[in-house]
């Protein structure tokens, strides 16, 4: 392992500490978001159908109701726009991008392709929740994302990463939380291709959306003169993109929720729900705001570290949200056994061999600043 043996740290020593230090702050912070994010969305989904006396429904009904999820989703997305504006604008510079699309044709491509990207995988992501299979291919969505940032983001594997990877995939098969919409008498079977599809595709697109937001980070928004074009990663970036992919995928979802003729029975609903229409609107607002909880800290991941570190903290959140669902309800048949228990350890392995990997990372880049120091002082 490459030790740091750096003289007394210098200005630019100085500015690197200070700069590493913001950088494990956003890390965690943005990897707290993810796992609050993704459990109050479990907890609230559950306590959703939960109320939601499903099983008084046909199976064809029970099926219905994705395309207000994929809208739930997405839509609580203005909140975000006060703390846009409150956040420290970087200094702009004259446009230096020379490419032969104008700069902001690019960010207008990259946020139109996003937000379907992410209007799909919200759409069929709640479908997919439906289908007994979907436990399964929730690790081949870790695979799927490791290709992608082999291929479009040239990520280098190390063993550290491909051990953290092997953690998380053991963790998520062993460990899914229960979730309390699966269909009374699930006949998903006899959907046969169709629910295969519906299964695979949300988890193509959620891992292709992720590598691609990478590559908009480090190509496209880093390059335009409102982030002083300098390939410098700001929190702002995280917001606007949010904001604008959000806004997109909301607008698409919206156009089914009212092709698909589902808003009629949004009144239904509502009145259907055990606890009553405020307890129904407050759960779809509390559902809103945590997936954007979680939605800024996957974003926040991505930014700062990669599409596949995003990936692996999501999918290690799941043994703790099992845990809170076995806290929070009383489902027959849910208890936190040893598999379970294993899963737990099996993510907080997979974590600590990652930021492992992130910390030796950090102090490289430490050793050849010093390196580069010494040797201007030398000179
Ligand atoms: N496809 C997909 N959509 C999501 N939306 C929120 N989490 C996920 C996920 O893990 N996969």
């Amino acid at each position: 392992m490459e030790e740091f043996q750096g003289p007394e740290p210098g200005r630019h020593n100085t500015s690197e500490i200070r700069s590493q230090r913001k950088w494990w702050i956003s890390v965690f912070f943005c990897g707290f978001l993810v796992l609050t994010g993704d459990s109050l969305v479990m907890l609230l989904l559950n306590f959703y159908y939960v109320q939601n006396n499903r099983s008084e429904n046909d199976q064809y009904q029970q099926y219905r109701g994705t395309w207000t999820q994929a809208l739930i989703q997405n839509v609580a997305f203005p909140i975000l726009i006060p703390l846009f504006f409150i956040l420290p604008k970087p200094e702009t510079v004259s446009d230096q991008t020379n490419t032969r699309h104008p700069p902001f044709l690019r960010v207008l491509l990259l946020y139109l392709s996003l937000g379907v990207l992410v209007s799909v995988y919200s759409k069929l992501y709640a479908l997919a929740r439906l289908y007994v299979g979907w436990g399964i291919l929730v690790p081949a969505q870790l695979i799927l994302t490791s290709l992608f940032s082999a291929f479009i983001n040239r990520l280098k594997f190390n063993r550290w990463i491909i051990i953290s990877i092997i953690f998380t995939l053991a963790a998520d098969f062993f460990c899914a939380p229960a979730f309390s919409g699966t269909p009374t008498e699930d006949e998903s079977y006899t959907y046969g291709i169709k629910a295969w599809l519906i299964l695979i595709f949300p988890t193509l697109a959620f891992s292709l959306s992720l590598s691609l937001t990478q590559l908009g980070f480090e190509r496209v928004l880093a390059k335009t003169k409102r982030y002083g074009g300098s390939n410098k990663k700001v929190f702002r970036m995280v917001l606007e993109m949010q904001i604008f992919v959000s806004f997109v995928a909301t607008l698409i979802c919206l156009v089914g929720l009212f092709v698909s003729g589902e808003f009629k029975e949004l009144k239904g609903e509502s009145e259907r729900f055990k606890k009553g229409r405020t307890y129904y609107s407050l759960s779809l607002v509390g559902l809103a705001l945590s997936w954007q909880v979680w939605a800024v800290g996957l974003l926040g991941l991505v930014l700062s570290v990669s599409g596949l570190f995003a990936d692996v903290v999501h999918m290690c959140a799941s043994p703790v949200v099992a845990l809170l669902v076995v806290l929070a309800f009383d489902f027959k048949d849910d208890d936190f056994g040893w598999q379970r228990r294993g899963a737990l350890l099996g993510s907080v392995l997979a974590l600590a061999c990652y930021f492992y990997y992130l910390h030796k990372t950090k102090k490289k880049e430490m050793a050849e600043l010093n390196k580069r120091d010494n040797n201007s002082e030398e000179a």
